[in-house]
């Protein structure tokens, strides 16, 4: 029972902000509104990371109340690098941020994370089976390109409704099993706790309340989910207490990370630049292939659990690293293959 209040209770905190900033988010401007890009219906307040963000560090106090979770230096540190985080994506969201401004602020918190809070990724575990791969002086810039992949990557999957929901609940219920299951009850109860603010916003942006109570996360939420999840992922690798190796961390977030790489290596061979903004991730050629918004969202996320579970699983059975790693990247190189061919294999299939 008490494991479960300040589950319960972060739901129901998040349930009541959003259901406060939604109709504020219309009288400040606070809306995302369709363009060439952007085509959804209306105006959308953007408040999901807003509601997200304040519900977990209420989660946090109520975790801190009922279990001890201490605030340590770097629990600090994590609370001071979202509320950073959150507030530069909210300001992107309603000023849009030059790319330039975005890339320092997301070094500015992947520094505060790696040298305040000591959170660095030190080593890739034994990856070859020729000892750990202990990463020295480059801990540091790994750990900053590390984090900019993290966030990169959820802010991209973030375009269609439930999508980075779904990927959220993957990604921490994978976390909160390893965590679990290897004794570190608060960081499972903090994996659940964000489980449990993030499935409100679900409910409103799929529409459930109907369909003009829908919100969209923004720039706010995306950017803090990337965030809370390596900052996750570097405390379960961290080679004093490891809960897991490193290269499951991939498994954890594999579909994100896999469709950013991919997308972005297809921009270069396309000759354009890797950031330039398009119409041509993975939920998008679904889409295009002829599966609706609510039957992408169903294919991705059954993905996303089962790629993560099948991390979890690899972990769990003690699977040598180098096997996880060449899976891995037997997985990118399948994936990479099928959607430079996947408009051959849909007329094939339609055929
Ligand atoms: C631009 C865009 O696409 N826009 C979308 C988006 O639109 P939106 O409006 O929201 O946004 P904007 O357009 O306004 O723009 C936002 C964009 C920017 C601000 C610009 C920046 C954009 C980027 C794309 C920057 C990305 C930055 C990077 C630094 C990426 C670098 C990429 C890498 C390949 C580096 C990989 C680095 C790693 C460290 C890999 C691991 C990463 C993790 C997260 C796991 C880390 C955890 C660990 C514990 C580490 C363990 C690691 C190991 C054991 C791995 C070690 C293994 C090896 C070294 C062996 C080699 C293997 C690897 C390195 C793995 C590599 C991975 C694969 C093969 C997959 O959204 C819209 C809506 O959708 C959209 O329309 C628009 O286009
Ligand atoms: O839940 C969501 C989230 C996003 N979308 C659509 O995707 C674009 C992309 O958002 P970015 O500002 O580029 O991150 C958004 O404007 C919506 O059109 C969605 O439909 N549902």
């Amino acid at each position: 029972m008490t494991t479960s209040l300040p589950i319960l209770l972060s739901f129901f905190v998040s349930l009541s902000l959003i259901t406060i900033l939604q109709p504020l988010a219309h009288s400040i401007g606070l809306v995302d509104k369709p363009n060439q890009r952007k085509q959804h219906q209306g105006h959308i307040p953007l408040v999901g990371g807003l509601a997200i963000y304040t519900s977990l560090m209420v989660g946090i106090g109520f975790m801190h109340l009922f279990f001890g979770f201490e605030f340590t230096r770097a629990i600090e540190a994590l609370m001071a690098g979202c509320f950073f985080i959150t507030l530069i994506g909210a300001i992107d969201d309603k000023y849009d941020l030059s790319v330039k401004i975005r890339i320092v602020a997301q070094v500015g918190a992947a520094l505060l994370m790696a040298l305040v809070a000591n959170r660095q990724i030190s080593d890739l575990g034994n990856l070859f089976c020729l000892g750990v791969i202990e990463l020295g002086v480059i801990a540091v810039p790994f750990t900053v390109l590390a984090v900019m992949a993290a966030i990169n990557a959820y802010n991209m999957v973030d375009g269609i409704d439930g999508l980075i929901g779904g990927m959220t609940l993957s990604t921490f219920t994978g976390l909160g099993v390893l965590f679990w299951l290897s004794d570190s009850h608060h960081f499972a109860i903090l994996c659940f706790v964000i489980v449990s603010v993030v499935l409100p916003y679900l409910l409103f942006n799929l529409s459930v309340f109907g369909n003009k109570r829908k919100i969209f996360m923004g720039d706010a939420g995306s950017m803090l989910i990337g965030y809370l999840t390596i900052w996750l992922l570097c405390i379960g690798v961290d080679a004093n207490e490891p809960v897991f190796r490193p290269v499951v961390a991939l498994w954890i977030v594999a579909l994100p990370l896999v469709d950013m790489v991919a997308i972005m290596l297809r921009r270069i061979k396309k000759g354009q630049s890797p950031f330039k903004p398009d119409r041509d991730h993975l939920h998008h050629i679904f889409m295009r292939a002829g599966l609706s918004s609510r039957q992408t969202l169903a294919v991705m996320t059954i993905a996303s659990f089962v790629i993560t579970g099948l991390g979890v699983t690899l972990e769990l059975l003690k699977t040598p690293e180098p096997v996880i790693l060449f899976m891995f990247l037997g997985l990118f190189a399948s994936y990479y293959l099928v959607i430079a061919r996947v408009w051959r294999i849909v007329s094939w299939l339609k055929r």
